[in-house]
């Protein structure tokens, strides 16, 4: 394995790429599709992950099922041999708990460890993108081509969704139990509208979770099933996986390569060279990658002993994420997907997926949500919170498995006003860096999912749960005021694995700008960012879709393609003079 990386990476080292992607994640992988698609331009795609390939045994089925198989998610949570395993600093203003942060290191990236929950969040998320960075190409009107570009939704296009791209996209199945029409059913007697396509004309409201599953086959639908494996057959494109990128190499402030080495052997160094550096890193390898290159606060990069090349203080600052809490009841015996955790249904329903692809095991289990406002305000016009409903319990980032019949609704809040950092370490590039989220800094933040529990109970108090709901197991009767909900909020706030905006696009004037609206790092020439680190602000939903969709627009950007634009697409308006 070693010797035959050695041997491609010395070959890659004999070439000039016309670009070479740094990451082979959820943005990654569309850039290597799509800048391989004309055949002229060469482009070396860079993994410091293995491969995620599914390996096929005589049966013709998947063996390398804990990445593929849908509701095998929580497997790769427990170790390292996919992911990145990241922890922040403690955190004050959370009972100073260090919270785990999962990040994919595979191919697909982090869309190869997540729940498959496909949600482009709303409208108004990119025109404030596009005010963010002053350039209206980053609008709705524009971005909504490139969610539909990248879309295959099973039952077809219309104006908003996209029904031939490459990223399959369907609706998991209400078959397994009565709870998700039940919670749908709930959201609307508290008075909230239902919403028939939560990506469509209407964010706000309950209904189906779309997921990133292939319903022909009944597998996770990564960025690598979707873009890579479909474009490896082209001579112009190379992939080098278990390989880590060490830092940016340099002509002045030119990008003119990387240096990487094997992931688990870090001291043969090998040069690559590159027309154009592409860091499609994520959230936190992208500014680290910066930082360890040079490019960051001068002052705080000398002081780790990294030799400053552009100062540019926003690398690593802006961090933003999406905290949630997960209120759960007990439920009656059957009505959960309980027993399917269990022995002798858990094999049952794993024997039904290897042999055909289908049953529970083809679902994330998380096919209900909702988004909604949490109070009538001019200032918020879109929905500020939102839910996943799980017919059955994630303990622990699913590293616990439940113990008795139960639902949660996992519900957060999605433009909190708290943002974080992240800073070197060391100068050593694999010193994992030092994550500070600061959440709940800004005195709003935590009133604000305090009363997003409280509109939680009130939801499950509806007729449409009454028989299906026991006690409130958690967060449970003793904590009825809302200092209470706040202690128990501390206690059991949980990422929803969404950090982004580390290195934001913006305006070109503002000096914490770290790429601008064609995803150049200022100061810099012949380097880019394309991933969810360039997020201006945090999408409000899931980010997936979101990071596709920008890689879709940047691949555009980068053959100096005009950007696609669908002009005046209707969007429900909110009347903020009401809750709902
Ligand atoms: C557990 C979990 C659950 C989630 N659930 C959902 C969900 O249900 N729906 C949703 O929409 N979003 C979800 N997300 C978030 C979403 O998946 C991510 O925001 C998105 O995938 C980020 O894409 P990216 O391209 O920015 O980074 P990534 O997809 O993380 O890709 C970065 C890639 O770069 C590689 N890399 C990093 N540094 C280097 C280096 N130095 N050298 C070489 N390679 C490197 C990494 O190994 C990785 O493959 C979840 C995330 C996690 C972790």
């Amino acid at each position: 394995m070693l010797f035959n990386w050695k041997r491609a990476a010395t070959q890659a080292a004999k070439k000039t790429y016309d670009y070479v992607i740094v990451g082979g994640g959820s943005a990654g992988c569309v850039l290597a599709n799509r800048l391989t698609e004309c055949g002229s331009k060469s482009v070396l795609l860079l993994e410091a992950g293995p491969s995620d390939v599914p390996v096929h045994n005589k049966l013709g089925k998947l063996i390398n099922w804990t990445i593929h198989m849908p509701s095998a998610m929580m497997y790769n949570l427990n170790h390292d041999k996919y992911n990145w395993f990241y922890h922040t600093v403690p955190q004050p203003n959370v009972n100073n708990r260090k919270f785990y942060w999962p990040r994919g290191r595979v191919l697909g990236g982090s869309s190869s460890l997540n729940a498959m929950v496909y949600v482009r969040g709303h409208a108004e998320d990119q025109n404030r993108w596009a005010r963010e960075c002053g350039d209206e190409t980053w609008n709705y009107d524009h971005m909504l081509p490139y969610f539909k570009r990248a879309q295959c939704f099973y039952k077809g296009g219309d104006l908003y969704r996209g029904g031939d791209g490459p990223l399959h996209v369907t609706e998991g199945s209400f078959e397994a139990t009565p709870l998700f029409d039940a919670f749908i059913e709930a959201g609307v007697q508290a008075g909230y509208p239902k919403s028939d396509d939560l990506n469509g004309f209407q964010q706000e409201g309950f209904g189906r979770l779309p997921c990133t599953v292939n319903i022909n086959e009944g597998t996770r639908w990564n960025t690598a099933s979707a873009y890579l494996r479909p474009a490896l057959k082209r001579e112009n494109l190379d992939v080098l996986t278990s390989t880590f990128t060490d830092k940016i190499l340099f002509n002045r402030t030119t990008a003119t390569g990387v240096q990487i080495s094997h992931f688990k052997r870090a001291d043969k160094k090998v040069e690559i060279n590159a027309g154009e550096v592409i860091l499609c890193s994520g959230a936190i390898n992208s500014p680290q990658l910066l930082l360890q290159s040079g490019i960051g606060n001068a002052d705080e990069l000398k002081s780790v002993g990294v030799e400053p090349r552009i100062n540019l203080p926003g690398v690593g600052e802006n961090l933003q994420d999406h905290l949630e809490v997960y209120v759960q009841h007990k439920t009656t015996r059957g009505k959960s997907l309980y027993k399917y955790q269990h022995i002798p249904w858990m094999q049952a329903i794993g024997v039904q997926w290897f042999l055909q692809g289908k049953g529970v095991c083809a679902g994330n289990q998380m096919h209900a949500g909702a988004f909604i406002r949490s109070r009538a305000d001019p200032e918020i016009n879109h929905p500020d919170i939102q839910f996943h409903f799980l017919p059955s319990q994630v303990i622990d980032h699913g590293r616990t498995l439940p113990k008795e019949e139960a639902f949660q609704a996992h519900v957060g809040t999605l433009r909190a006003k708290s943002f974080g950092s992240l800073k070197l370490k060391s100068n050593n590039p694999r010193d994992h860096p030092v994550i500070d989220p600061r959440y709940f800094t800004d005195p709003v933040d935590l009133p604000d999912l305090v009363a997003a529990v409280k509109l939680t109970r009130e939801i499950f108090a509806q007729k449409a749960m009454d028989e299906h709901r026991l006690e409130e197991i958690i967060p449970g009767k003793k904590y009825q005021s809302d200092s209470e909900i706040a202690e128990w909020v501390k206690e059991a706030a949980e990422t929803a694995y969404h950090p982004s905006c580390s290195a934001k696009m913006g305006k070109e004037d503002d000096p914490m700008t770290v790429v601008n609206s064609k995803c150049m790092v200022m100061g810099a020439q012949n380097l880019r960012v394309v991933d969810s680190s360039i997020m201006p602000s945090v999408a409000s939903g899931n980010l997936n879709a979101p990071t596709i969709a920008i890689a879709e627009r940047a691949s555009d950007i980068i053959r100096g393609f005009e950007p696609l634009h669908m002009p005046n697409t209707p969007v429900f308006k909110s009347d903020t003079s009401k809750q709902r």
